[in-house]
Parts: C-alpha cells; structure tokens; sequence
C-alpha cells in the first residue's frame, strides 16, 4: 500500500532571471507502507529540500505530496504543524532534546502537546524505553548522558506518537561507530515491526540498513537500489558503487527501476 506519494515535485527558490536555484527537478516518487528508504546524494543534491517537502516544513513550487492519498503539499503552517505533530516523527543529526526536561519529558512532549493522558504516554514509554535501550537513562537530562544515548531519546521521542513515517536527516552524523550500529539495529527493528522511515544520509554504512536507497543528483532521483534478499554486505558494495559512479557520471534522464530485486544502471 502506497503511504506516500510525490507527483512531479518540483521546488525552485530564489527569484528569476538570476537568481533561483532550481533544488528538486519533477521528482515522482512513492514510498510503501513499511518501507525503510534511504536518501544519497552529493552535497546540494537536494536532499534536505526534499525531506523538507516531505516533512511539510517546506512548499513545493510545482506538484503533490499525498500522505495516505492526503496532499499536504500546500497546508498553511497552523495545519501543516497539527499534521507534522500527528503522523510525522523526526530524528536529527544534533539531537533537539531540551536541556531543561528530563530525558523521559523530553520524550512525552509530543504527546504533551497534543494533550494525551499521562497514562498513554508511560504504556507507550516502556517498551520503546527498552528497544532503544534508554531505561535507565530516562530520568537523568540530556546534557547527563552520552551522544549515542541523546540520540537513542530523541529516536524515542520520534516514535512515542506513533507516526505514519518516521523521518531521519543524518541521524549517524554525530555518533561514532558503535552508536551508529546500535542506532541502526535498533531502526531496523522498528522498521521490521512496521514503522515506515525515510533518512537522509552521506553514509554507506547507514544506508545498508535500509530496504531501498534512493540516489539524488541535481535534485532528480538519479538512480535506486533495492536490497532485496541480498547481504548486507553485498547491498553495502552495490551503495558504494553506485556512488563511485554518481560522482563520475554527468547528469542524465532520471527512470528509475521499479522491480524489487537488483540494480538499476545508469542513465
Ligand atoms: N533556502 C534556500 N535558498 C536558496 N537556495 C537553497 C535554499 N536551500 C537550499 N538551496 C539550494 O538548493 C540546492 C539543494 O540544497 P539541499 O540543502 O537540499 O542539498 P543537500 O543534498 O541536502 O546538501 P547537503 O548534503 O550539503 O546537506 C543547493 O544548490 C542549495 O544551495
């Protein structure tokens, strides 16, 4: 089931003739329900726009963006942030937790702000506590406690509403290797329990975890690559090549695979 979908999506800032910048160029694109998608692509590819776009934190200039057949491509922003609130989950390279709430308040603002009993809030706690492996940081503040454990929060504090998507924008950046792992074991997890999630990354490493990636360049969805049955290690390769050649490659047409098994070539 299509839980995501984006229609010809362009966005194009700045103002004509010498000034714009065209960051997403007609990009179509649909996510399923369950899915794990990774996002790749040189600096200014367009890859923060489009997770923007999709995160309704920013308009398109052109095109749709349907959430469960919803398009929330033009919400105004009092809408945009009660829908942002409701279905979305966000993780982000440096944390946002609140210095001034305890790791478990930082958790349940979300669910704070959307007036949940308190009830809701520690049946939901518990075993997401436990997955992401927090429990016994949670009544210590986020300045007490370690990055990867920040992280670990603030993926808690994502999934706590439940989200239709959980969305990530280099969400290894600031961890070290073994943070990195257990923040990404701990993703796949979820995924694997049904949590659909889009992250944006520069790592290889990060992105095979996912089930897809996706490869941006020029803001057009260049390339993709499924996993499939494959290894991890073998989809790992498959990323880095598909990098090597990204970085090499002039810009091309943008068709892009639908079948769910092996790798797209270069166009
Ligand atoms: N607010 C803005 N005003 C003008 N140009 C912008 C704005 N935001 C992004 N851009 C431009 O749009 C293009 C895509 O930027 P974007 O931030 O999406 O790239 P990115 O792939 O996320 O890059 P990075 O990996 O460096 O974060 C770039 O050319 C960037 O300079």
């Amino acid at each position: 089931m299509t839980l995501l979908a984006l229609k010809h999506v362009s966005r194009i800032f700045g103002k004509a003739p010498n000034n714009q910048v065209t960051a997403l160029r007609d990009i179509s694109l649909e996510v399923n329900a369950g899915d794990y998608v990774a996002i790749m692509g040189e600096s200014g590819a367009g890859k923060t726009t489009l997770l923007n776009i999709i995160a309704t934190l920013d308009q398109v200039s052109s095109g749709q963006v349907l959430l469960n057949s919803q398009d929330v491509s033009q919400l105004p922003e009092k809408e945009a942030a009660k829908f942002r609130r409701r279905n979305l989950g966000f993780v982000f390279q440096n944390f946002n937790l609140l210095d001034t709430f305890n790791n478990q308040d930082n958790i349940f603002l979300p669910l704070v702000l959307d007036r949940q009993p308190l009830s809701l809030m520690k049946k939901r706690l518990l075993p997401l506590a436990q997955q992401l492996e927090i429990t016994d940081i949670l009544q210590r503040f986020p300045y007490e406690v370690s990055g990867g454990q920040r992280q670990r929060v603030a993926a808690a504090r994502a999934l706590i509403t439940q989200p239709q998507l959980l969305l990530a924008d280099e969400p290894t950046g600031a961890l070290d290797s073994q943070n990195s792992q257990r923040l990404l074991n701990a993703f796949e997890q979820i995924n694997q329990a049904g949590q659909t999630i889009l992250l944006v990354t520069h790592s290889a490493a990060t992105a095979a975890h996912s089930r897809r990636t996706l490869f941006i360049k020029d803001g057009i969805i260049y390339h993709e690559l499924f996993r499939g049955q494959q290894s991890f290690d073998s989809y790992l390769q498959k990323i880095n090549n598909s990098l090597l050649a990204l970085m090499t490659t002039e810009r091309g047409g943008a068709d892009v695979d639908s079948s769910q098994t092996g790798q797209k070539h270069f166009v």
